[in-house]
């Protein structure tokens, strides 16, 4: 069976670990490393794993380690890592936004097989959406380890050319938080005319989740889904209007283009390290 570590046991760790663990990955097969001895205790309680307060010791013997902590800690932690990775030359799968593949190969040594993953907070209910993107040393039988990680969590996809990355990122690994946006929004307008707000919260809400299931499970196209609410001069035709009007698809790719270069600029940032 492939032993799976993870450095950094926050969020997208535990995310990772509970869908491993659901899809039938033994509990002795992972571990994890975390400084915080609250986290360490919840994680070995939760999921029965072995935890770690010392990266290294996580990091030896594994076949797949994955860097599940915050972009700006990776570069302190390739002193720490990179011999005890350079005598076992695991798969390195790095979570991180706005981490690209060269640095880590900088830091951690370019023999490594690197896979870089944006994954995102959906998949803390096993419904998230992955890219994937791996340097030439990976091998087919390191890809499949590297989705069947991910793939616990949510969909994936294989994306070849790592520029869009940053695309990824600014898309699904961000994503979640324009829907939250749009929604709070909606709930806003709602209260604005005279709606109590619980009410409000749950109609905005259960329509988030409606339309998402209607996308995901009709396989329709989204612009057919959008017809099919919209009756000709009725009120969808009003509002839709008025979202034209406001240039909607500029906004958001804006949006989109400024989280793009947010990225790259992260990246950037972490150049000098
Ligand atoms: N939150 C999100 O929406 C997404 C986050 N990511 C990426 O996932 C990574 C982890 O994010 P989260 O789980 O949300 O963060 P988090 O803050 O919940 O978890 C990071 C964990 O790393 C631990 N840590 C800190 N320094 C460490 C060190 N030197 N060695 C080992 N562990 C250490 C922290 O104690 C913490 O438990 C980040 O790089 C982030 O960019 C990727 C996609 C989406
Ligand atoms: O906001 C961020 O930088 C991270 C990356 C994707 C989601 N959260």
């Amino acid at each position: 069976m492939t032993r799976i570590a993870f450095i950094g046991g926050g969020n997208m760790a535990r995310s990772l670990i509970g869908g491993l663990i659901k899809t039938g990955v033994a509990a002795a097969n992972l571990r994890v490393a975390e400084p915080l001895a609250q986290a360490r205790e919840a994680l070995g309680r939760e999921f029965g794993i072995s935890t770690y307060a010392d990266n290294r010791q996580a990091a030896a013997d594994t076949d797949v380690l994955v860097l599940a902590v915050k972009p700006q800690v990776m570069p302190a932690m390739h002193a720490e890592l990179r011999d005890t990775l350079q005598r076992n030359r695991p798969l390195l799968i790095s979570i991180a936004a706005g981490v690209r593949i060269d640095q880590l190969e900088r830091w951690f040594g370019n023999l490594l097989p690197i896979v870089r993953c944006m994954p995102n907070t959906p998949a803390l209910i096993g419904a998230g959406a992955t890219g994937l993107c791996a340097n030439l040393r990976v091998t087919p039988q390191q890809r499949e380890q590297a989705q069947h990680i991910l793939d616990a969590v949510g969909v994936t996809r294989w994306i070849h050319d790592e520029s869009q990355m940053d695309t990824v990122t600014a898309l699904s690994g961000s994503g979640p938080a324009y829907f939250f946006a749009i929604v709070e929004a909606l709930e806003d307008a709602a209260v604005a005319q005279g709606m109590p707000r619980d009410t409000a919260r749950i109609l905005a809400t259960q329509t988030c989740l409606g339309a998402g299931r209607m996308l995901v499970e009709s396989n329709e196209a989204p612009s057919v889904l959008r017809q099919r609410v919209t009756s000709p001069n009725g009120t969808t035709q009003a509002a839709l209007e008025s979202f034209a009007a406001d240039q909607l698809p500029r906004v958001v790719a804006r949006a989109v283009a400024a989280a793009t270069r947010r990225g790259a600029e992260m990246a950037a940032s972490l150049d000098k390290d």
